[in-house]
């Protein structure tokens, strides 16, 4: 599959937002509209729509053609019920998952818009106006964003491989165009490298339980035509040790904390491990919306419990048919603990890319100073 179009998760146009049911991909693509707060708040939890930034971008698009609709049929009578029509839909949307910060940081920076705009508005619509406008820029500044971290990414593992003639790279979950509104974090990086000519593979982990990695990036690597090989998530230290060739790790982040530890898919932290112990580069890549001043240290960071039938079961399509099928792959009684996120401490981390450039310790410090960063 070449590509000619680029990837893309969100659809938007002023008063229409469609988003692409991830839990259908690889095999169908289906684009599911969102009407309103409702809609973004089930395709947010369900996990249709997934990835930090796209969690955002969804749960603010999906209140701007909510409140586009009701604005057209004047359902607003004055600027306070406007202004509390929104406040109240950032605060549901909010509820849809905790722990990527991104969504938290865009229903704050929106709720400033609504406060500033209410306060000289004249009429409802004028309210309505800037929270839409203010939503809308989000998805463009998302792309532009990845562009930087990709650019920066790519730059910073060039100059700080062993071998530029051999840059493999290893990812984990999936951050590219179907977590993002377009280009991806880690995998934009990944996208820069292949784009520049600099990078000889890319491996990637299933990403187990909801397979991240073997449904959405094998398909945007496939997609992308990047030479990629898809691991089981417990193959990873094997490959370090028979290929010194894999020089670095990267993955992407839902909550980056004041010090740099970081919240991010389960099975990130023990990939942290092993690249320590392999003596390679582990990096995280992430918009500065996705670094958290107000949260310390990362035993503050709290982790989404996902339910237990999306690791005892798996949903695909039948083999040579157009049918998908759920199959339960556990014993029936027993336990289960299916944390969605893990929390890799910022001593394993060797670099914080963002679109402000990358983050790297002090020498002799374990800790990231991530508010002198973004200063
Ligand atoms: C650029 S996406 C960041 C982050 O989000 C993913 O989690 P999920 O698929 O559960 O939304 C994963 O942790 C990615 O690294």
């Amino acid at each position: 599959m070449s590509a000619t179009r680029t990837l893309e998760a969100i659809k938007y146009t002023p008063g229409s937002l469609l988003i692409l049911d991830q839990l259908a991909l690889p095999h169908e693509t289906i684009f599911e509209p969102i009407l309103n707060i409702q809609d973004g708040h089930a395709a947010i939890k369900t996990m249709k729509t997934r990835g930090a930034p796209a969690i955002a971008i969804v749960a603010a698009l999906s209140l701007a053609v909510d409140v586009a609709t009701r604005a057209a049929k004047h359902e607003f009578k004055t600027v306070p019920q406007a202004v509390e029509f929104l406040n109240s839909s950032l605060e549901y949307l909010k509820t849809s998952r905790p722990t990527a910060v991104n969504l938290f940081d865009a229903a704050h920076k929106l709720s400033v818009v609504i406060q500033d705009s209410a306060k000289k508005a004249t009429s409802p619509s004028e309210v309505t106006d800037a929270y839409i406008n203010a939503a809308e820029k989000m998805l463009v500044d998302d792309v532009q964003d990845n562009k930087n971290i990709g650019k920066h990414g790519a730059a910073f593992i060039v100059e700080n491989c062993k071998n530029k003639e051999d840059i493999r790279v290893l990812t984990h979950c999936n951050t590219g165009s179907l977590a993002t509104a377009g280009w991806g974090t880690a995998l934009g990086i990944i996208r820069d490298l292949h784009k520049n000519g600099q990078l000889k593979h890319a491996y990637c982990t299933e990403t187990r339980p909801y397979n991240q990695g073997s449904r959405l990036t094998a398909y945007e690597l496939v997609y992308e035509n990047i030479p990629a090989t898809l691991i089981c998530d417990s193959m990873a230290s094997a490959l370090l040790h028979q290929n010194p060739s894999v020089q670095a790790i990267v993955v992407g982040a839902d909550r980056v904390a004041a010090n740099g530890d970081t919240a991010n898919k389960i099975g990130t932290y023990q990939l942290a491990i092993t690249a320590k112990h392999h003596n390679i580069l582990f990096i995280v890549a992430a918009p500065s919306t996705s670094i958290d001043l107000s949260t310390k240290s990362g035993k503050d960071i709290v982790i989404e419990q996902r339910p237990a039938e999306e690791l005892v079961t798996i949903t695909g399509l039948l083999e040579g048919k157009n049918i998908p099928a759920t199959v339960r792959t556990a014993a029936h009684g027993v336990g289960v603990w299916n944390p969605s996120f893990d929390v890799t401490p910022s001593e394993l981390i060797s670099a914080i890319v963002t679109e402000r450039g990358v983050a790297v310790k002090t020498p002799g410090k374990s800790e990231f100073d991530m508010k002198a960063f973004l200063q």
